[in-house]
């Protein structure tokens, strides 16, 4: 049973406020989708959200005079400062500030918002279907009550869990940009099946299904990844040839590669959003 929340508001209604929106509303977090509304610059992402029995508004200021519990700041790093002033010019100081901007600390957050209590997330897409993954910090006027609202209302939809702030980068590198990656490793084995004759549809199912199954028994057995692999690679078999090949093909490394060199970037984006926004792509 999951504490409710009264309202919650949304600046950026992409991607990433969308899958939270719906989780919430999914796990009964609010009592209805009427307790969230957000805003957006782009219309199209307004009229989707209204559609699905969401508040919408082209102002943010109106997100910040409805939210009580918590104000999400779901915009890209490089708009997270003009979003601040936005904050900044109403007065609500029982609203906890959350970003899931990726790159931009706390100190930026704080300097764009002074005075304000702010927690820095990040959380994945996953969150849409309630199996997210998401790890925070606290800002420095953040408190246990903050902590607890940023717990009910990610917790709800997925794993949470608190680290210390320089660990954040890391974590957008693994479960942040992770989805992405799996997602094109399940195109790949249903590409690989459908190779093999197997209609696209069934691929794809037995694909997913595969590495949800994978997933489910890493987290339920808690044992070494390895030691799974091993139990399904029998002597001589198939398994242990499809392995040889991800291994020649460079498989593990390219996945360690993936992290590391999201984690690099998100830690240029932070300085980016604050530096650099004619030239936000960092080329
Ligand atoms: N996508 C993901 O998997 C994840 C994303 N994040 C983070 O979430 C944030 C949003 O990402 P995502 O949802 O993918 O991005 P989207 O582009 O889908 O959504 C951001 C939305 O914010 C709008 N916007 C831009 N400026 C403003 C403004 N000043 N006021 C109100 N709205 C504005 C954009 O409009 P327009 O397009 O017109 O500019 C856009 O519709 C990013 O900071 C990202 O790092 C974190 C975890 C995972
Ligand atoms: O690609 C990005 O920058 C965002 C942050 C984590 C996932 N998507």
């Amino acid at each position: 049973m999951t504490a409710k929340v009264q309202s919650v508001g949304f600046i950026g209604a992409g991607m990433m406020a969308s899958a939270v929106m719906e989780g919430l509303v999914s796990k009964n977090v609010v009592d209805s989708s009427g307790s969230i509304i957000c805003s957006d610059l782009f219309k199209e992402a307004l009229e989707k959200a209204a559609e699905r029995g969401f508040k919408t508004t082209e102002v943010n200021r109106d997100v910040c005079e409805f939210a009580v519990d918590a104000i999400i700041v779901a915009v890209k790093p490089n708009a997270v400062q003009t979003v601040c002033r936005d904050i900044l010019a109403v007065e609500n100081k029982t609203a906890v500030i959350i970003s899931i901007a990726a790159g931009v600390t706390l100190e930026e957050l704080e300097r764009g918002l002074p005075g304000r209590r702010v927690v820095r997330i990040m959380p994945n897409t996953p969150c849409q279907v309630g199996e997210g993954a998401s790890c925070y910090s606290l800002g420095t006027l953040a408190n246990a009550q903050d902590r607890e609202i940023v717990e009910v209302l990610f917790g709800a939809v997925g794993l949470i869990r608190e680290v210390p702030e320089h660990l954040i980068n890391a974590v957008t590198g693994l479960s942040g940009s992770g989805p992405a990656y799996v997602f094109m490793f399940i195109e790949a084995l249903a590409d690989g099946g459908v190779r093999a004759g197997l209609t696209r549809a069934d691929a794809l199912k037995l694909a997913a299904q595969t590495v949800k199954g994978a997933a489910e028994m890493v987290l339920k057995t808690e044992s070494h990844p390895g030691v799974l692999k091993d139990q399904v690679c029998s002597p001589g078999g198939t398994t242990i040839a499809g392995c040889d090949e991800l291994e020649k093909g460079g498989f593990r490394s390219a996945t360690i590669q993936a992290v590391k060199a999201a984690t690099k970037r998100s830690m240029q984006l932070g300085h980016v959003a604050e530096i650099d926004i004619t030239n936000k792509y960092n080329l």
